[in-house]
């Protein structure tokens, strides 16, 4: 008896019409799936050779055949490579593909039974935990897409055993291995919200500090080293970001940062996406309040550091203190705005943290008005928690300016309570009216 662990099952729901699959469907290919990848291949009773009715094929990837450690994905390219390319194109609809583990069909393979046509075919989301299709492949994928990765794969399947006579077995093994790899990744950034999750922040990161790369010798040649005027370089570098990342901005209030001279710019802090909202607005002749941390961030740190950004060490209140206080000095003589994140950290808790209180010494230190920008909560389209990352809209508000003229420190608590007060409702107010997410990958 060959016992099989649990493994993970796939099935296609083809809807085939045609004589060919259904005669693979009722057993030619079960052997030879066995025999060569330690499949097994069955479909539904029900089905004759001439009849139109869906048929289901379900293969079991057990770990009988030292394949232990293989992704379904892989077992699924195999049953393709091996079996179905031929008659995909006998296809008649988008055919659902859906992963599960089918604890009937695991404890039957256990006892070592054949899968009955009933508990092979593809099950759906019934609730039950345990049984539930895991959120990760639980995707439609359309018909085209599986045409085109099977025939990638057939075409690397010629590709491998040509090179296999001149190289041996085991580079062929490794080149078929490679070759799976891109219609691996796009299968899974369709079928995969998670996978999207982490692709697509992995991807912001290095494409930020790629950008960077390019920023650095552009920054030097602008302005020969540290100066706020290397914003406007990094601010135009930035800009396309947010097409990769599907996000779209709505910006409103524009008037608003019409204002002459210095002032400072307060906003929420939601997450580094932040950045991309900031570079949408970004005035000439404004940089940032930073943690020092960020200086350390490779490509990034430097070029943050070429832009003028000011960096304080937000463990030490008072080196903090006296590096505001000089920045407040340096806004004056230079005529430069600064941007601060009064929350002091990044919070996507669906409402503002209370401010801390730097930004206000600095606006009062520097006499200069704030103005105060909003950006509608991510969590439409962005949840940490919950691994999504789908494309969205995000809006910015910018408020009305607000006078510092004549305060002085006595007056910092009540004009943070004033800004809190307008921020919060402001937040409110353009997190609601958000259009929800306009990508298609919530479950
Ligand atoms: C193409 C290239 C591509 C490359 C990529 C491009 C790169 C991207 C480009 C650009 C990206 C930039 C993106 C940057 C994003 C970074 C965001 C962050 O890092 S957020 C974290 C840091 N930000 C802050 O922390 C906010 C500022 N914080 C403050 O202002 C705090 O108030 C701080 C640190 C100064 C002190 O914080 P406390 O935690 O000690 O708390 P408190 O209550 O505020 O202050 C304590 C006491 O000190 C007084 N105080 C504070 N500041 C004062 C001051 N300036 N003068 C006098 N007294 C002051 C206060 O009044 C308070 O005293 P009493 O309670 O009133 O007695
Ligand atoms: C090796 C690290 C590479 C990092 C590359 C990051 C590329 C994105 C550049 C955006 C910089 C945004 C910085 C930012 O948003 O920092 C977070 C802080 O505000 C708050 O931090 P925390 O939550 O208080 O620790």
């Amino acid at each position: 008896m060959m016992v099989q662990e649990p493994g993970w099952e796939f099935g296609l729901d083809t809807g085939v019409s045609t004589p060919t699959l259904a005669m693979s469907a009722t057993g030619s290919l079960v052997t030879t799936g066995s025999q060569d990848l330690g499949f097994n291949v069955s479909s539904e009773t029900r089905c004759s050779r001439q009849d139109r009715v869906p048929v289901s094929v379900l293969g079991h990837w057990g770990s009988n055949r030292g394949q232990r450690d293989e992704h379904p994905l892989l077992a699924l390219q195999h049953l393709y490579q091996h079996h179905l390319v031929w008659s995909i194109q006998g296809w008649t609809r988008p055919a659902p593909l859906s992963f599960q583990r089918n604890q009937q069909c695991e404890a039957q393979q256990m006892r070592g039974t054949s899968i009955p046509a009933a508990a092979a075919a593809p099950q759906h989301d019934d609730g039950d935990d345990d049984d539930a299709i895991p959120a990760t492949f639980s995707r439609d994928v359309p018909r085209w897409f599986l045409c085109l990765l099977a025939h990638f794969l057939s075409a690397t399947n010629t590709t491998t055993t040509t090179s296999s006579t001149t190289t041996g077995t085991s580079s062929s093994t490794r080149m078929d291995v490679l070759w799976t790899i891109p219609p691996l990744l796009l299968l899974l950034l369709w079928s995969s919200s998670t996978f999207v999750f982490y692709f697509k922040k992995c991807f912001y990161v290095a494409w930020m500090m790629c950008l960077a790369v390019l920023a650095i010798p552009l920054c030097l040649l602008k302005s020969g080293g540290r100066d706020v005027e290397n914003m406007r370089v990094i601010r135009s570098l930035v800009r396309h970001v947010k097409h990769l990342l599907g996000l779209r901005f709505e910006v409103s209030g524009w008037e608003h940062l019409q204002t002459k001279g210095p002032y400072v710019i307060i906003s929420n802090h939601q997450s580094s996406l932040d950045v991309l909202g900031l570079m949408e607005v970004l005035p000439d002749r404004c940089t940032m309040i930073a943690k020092k941390e960020l200086i350390y961030a490779g490509t990034v740190g430097i070029t943050c550091w070429l832009g003028g950004i000011v960096f304080i060490n937000r463990k030490k209140t008072s080196d903090a203190k006296s590096v505001m206080a000089e920045a407040a000095k340096t806004m004056l003589d230079d005529q430069i705005r600064l941007w601060v994140f009064p929350e002091g950290t990044r919070n996507q808790r669906g409402d503002l943290l209370p401010f801390k209180k730097g930004a206000f010494h600095l606006a009062v230190a520097a006499q200069a008005p704030i103005i105060p920008i909003v950006f509608s909560s991510y969590s439409n389209f962005y949840l940490r928690k919950e691994k999504q990352f789908n494309s969205g809209t995000i809006r910015l508000k910018i408020l009305p300016k607000i006078d510092t003229k004549g305060m002085t420190t006595e007056d910092v608590a009540s004009l943070l309570d004033k800004s809190f007060n307008l921020m919060r409702s402001a937040f409110l107010e353009v997190s609601d009216s958000v259009p929800q997410s306009n990508g298609t990958r919530c479950h």
